[in-house]
């Protein structure tokens, strides 16, 4: 059986005494279009750095197509296998299009780019300078999957593209996926996950709060129930085993997330005069604010930590140039 695409164990990076992320266990299988979840900070670009082999990490190891980063000699070579989508891809801009690939296919190969300049034209005969950011974005998609790679690794990939192009992107990946390339897909997107992704890490603060197969998550995530009435609320009425959340919303209203029957909340209710009643459907944004709500309590607890390693000298990114 091929090695996993991804095994991440224990990986931690600390920039002095900041940490990026810290103590990372996944292990992500071939085929899969797999989402990294996290808000502004979460980590997730130290994670992207840290497999490709761009920073070096303060501890633990990944695995990719089943070469270890800290085999350097073999990890060139399995360079060759992954493309690579940055958050803010960078190309000379005093170069035309045709010649940044060009450029790319000297180093990596090229055997896909006209069957994928078809599906996301760029202006190929304009200076980089020129292009939109849209455009910039596309031909970084172009570069990345160019040379056939089996496992890419994206930072925020839809960043400018204009709707009818996103869905596009994402047939794209389907269609990748199904040819069996990996996709690791870093967004703050939620419903870029919910729609393309079949698994999703949630990382908040650096560290992973969730792995989960999106429709397990939704499954269990229960619906939201939101109740009117004029009565007085007493929230712990409503904190019986089915419920997830409970909360008094600003307007007075009691929002319920329940999972499971409604039977104790229909007998809790029969006490109260209801005048509006509303049962729907948890939106993925649901979800995962529930993650982070609970992780923000984690997080007030561990600010009170010493960090992992104080004494280790600030560090500035250290990016090598993307092959
Ligand atoms: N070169 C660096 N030097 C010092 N701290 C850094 C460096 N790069 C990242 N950090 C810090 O590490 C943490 C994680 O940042 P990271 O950029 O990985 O998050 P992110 O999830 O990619 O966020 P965003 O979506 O905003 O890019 C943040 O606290 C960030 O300030």
């Amino acid at each position: 059986m091929a090695a996993p695409a991804i095994d991440i164990h224990g990986l931690t990076k600390y920039y002095g005494d900041v940490r990026g992320v810290e103590d990372l266990t996944l292990s992500i299988p071939r085929g899969e279009l797999f989402g990294f979840l996290g808000p502004n900070g979460a980590g997730k670009s130290t994670t992207i750095r840290l497999l490709l082999g761009f920073l070096a990490p303060t501890e633990g190891t990944a695995t990719i197509l089943g070469t270890p980063l800290e085999d350097t000699a073999a990890f060139q070579a399995t360079r060759a296998k992954i493309g690579h989508i940055p958050s803010d891809p960078q190309f000379y801009d005093d170069v035309t299009g045709k010649k940044t690939l060009d450029y790319f296919a000297r180093l990596s190969g090229d055997e896909r780019r006209d069957e994928l300049l078809e599906r996301f034209p760029v202006p190929l005969d304009r200076h980089v300078r020129a292009f939109s950011r849209g455009n910039k974005q596309k031909l970084a998609i172009v570069q990345a999957f160019m040379h056939d790679p089996e496992l890419v690794i994206m930072d925020e990939p839809t960043t400018g593209l204009d709707p009818l192009v996103q869905q596009e992107f994402y047939d794209f990946l389907r269609e990748e996926r199904d040819r069996g390339v990996s996709v690791f897909f870093s967004t703050h997107i939620l419903s870029e996950v919910r729609d393309v992704c079949e698994q999703v890490a949630i990382i908040r603060d650096g560290r992973l709060v969730a792995v989960e197969a999106i429709d397990d998550l939704l499954a269990r995530s229960g619906k939201v129930v939101t109740v009117q009435t004029p009565d007085p609320l007493t929230l712990s009425d409503f904190e019986f085993e089915e419920t997830i959340d409970a909360r008094i919303e600003p307007d007075g209203s009691l929002r319920l997330v329940i999972s499971g029957n409604y039977d104790r909340l229909v007998d809790v209710l029969d006490g109260y005069h209801v005048t509006d009643l509303e049962v729907r459907e948890t939106a993925i944004e649901d979800v995962f604010m529930h993650f982070y709500d609970d992780t923000e309590r984690d997080a007030e607890t561990d600010r009170s930590h010493e960090p992992h390693e104080p004494n280790e000298p600030p560090e500035v990114a250290d990016e090598v140039p993307d092959a």
